[in-house]
């Protein structure tokens, strides 16, 4: 099966997801951190509508089974792995209600038969929500709450005999220890060197390897950030500026419509917003080009 994604935006041919069910139904949401306006069965209504969209671009989805195993959050299947031209990657999950999840992604690509290039081990802690390609050999990660530096490092050593150059980037604290905010939670690449960014969050350096390289960087509107709890940012291209987003904020839309982006929208009032989890957050790549 072919493998490979070394961007964030390259037409996306091939995405593991996890259809939410029992674990979702069952799950309580003040273990999961989940806010107000949670509710699994119309969360797991708006996956389908989700997934429909991906597939209709001609994506081939890897099915994830929630087999009842009561971890609600393996939906978000961009966390647990990453997929490099020279093989899986399997993560070490930051938030401990999390870590069963990279084991569920060996199982689905061994059975793919994708090879697995590395393993992030303790101490190391990388989740993918961190890992943003700027482009095809470098590897931009939030360091953070969910990620920490004997991961980057390992990342790094893994990455580096491959010509991949990791760097590494200090987050802040956000809303505390168990809120999810990784560093695509402050930038959504949309093109090769269009990206939408919620700049106050941006790591200095980060913002300035972006600039340097080329980037366009549309600021997104701090009202819809807020009222969104960061998930207008969240924006999934399943071809180069042909996105998807939760619906219901109309400037981050327009913004990136001004920018010629093709921008298609679905409800995710119950799935993504109390779930702190978006569009790029229910895909893991793995086959971008
Ligand atoms: N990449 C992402 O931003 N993933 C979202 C994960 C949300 C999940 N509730 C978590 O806290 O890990």
């Amino acid at each position: 099966m072919t493998y490979g994604s070394q961007s964030m935006t390259a037409p996306l041919k091939r995405v593991a997801m996890r259809k939410p069910g029992r674990s979702l139904l069952s799950a309580k949401a003040a273990d999961w951190h989940y806010g107000p306006g949670f509710d699994g069965a119309r969360a797991i209504e708006q996956f389908d509508v989700f997934a429909d969209l991906v597939a209709s671009c001609g994506t081939e989805i890897i099915w994830i089974e929630d087999t009842g195993d009561g971890l609600a959050d393996a939906m978000f299947t961009h966390d647990p792995s990453l997929v490099s031209d020279h093989g899986a990657i399997l993560l070490r999950m930051g938030k401990p209600g999390r870590m069963a999840e990279p084991d569920l992604h060996a199982v689905s690509y061994q059975a793919a038969g994708i090879p697995v290039l590395g393993r992030i081990e303790a101490p190391g802690a990388v989740e993918g929500g961190d890992c943003v390609w700027v482009d095809t050999t470098t590897l931009a990660v939030g360091r953070g709450v969910r990620t920490n530096q004997a991961g980057i490092e390992q990342l790094a050593a893994m990455l580096a005999p491959h010509g991949v150059t990791v760097l590494g980037f200090d987050l802040p604290l956000g809303n505390g220890a168990d809120a999810c905010l990784h560093l695509m939670s402050v930038i959504s690449p949309l093109d090769e060197k269009l990206a939408l960014v919620y700049a106050p969050m941006l790591p200095v350096a980060f913002w300035q390897l972006l600039k340097d390289r080329g980037y366009t960087l549309l600021e997104a509107p701090a009202d819809e950030f807020a009222a969104s709890y960061g998930l207008n940012l969240n924006v999934l291209p399943l071809v180069p500026g042909d996105v998807l987003m939760v619906d219901g904020f109309p400037k981050t839309r327009a913004l990136m419509e001004s920018a010629k982006c093709r921008v298609r929208v679905f409800n995710a009032d119950a799935l993504c917003i109390p779930c702190e989890g978006g569009p790029t957050c229910l895909t893991r790549p793995v086959w971008r080009e």
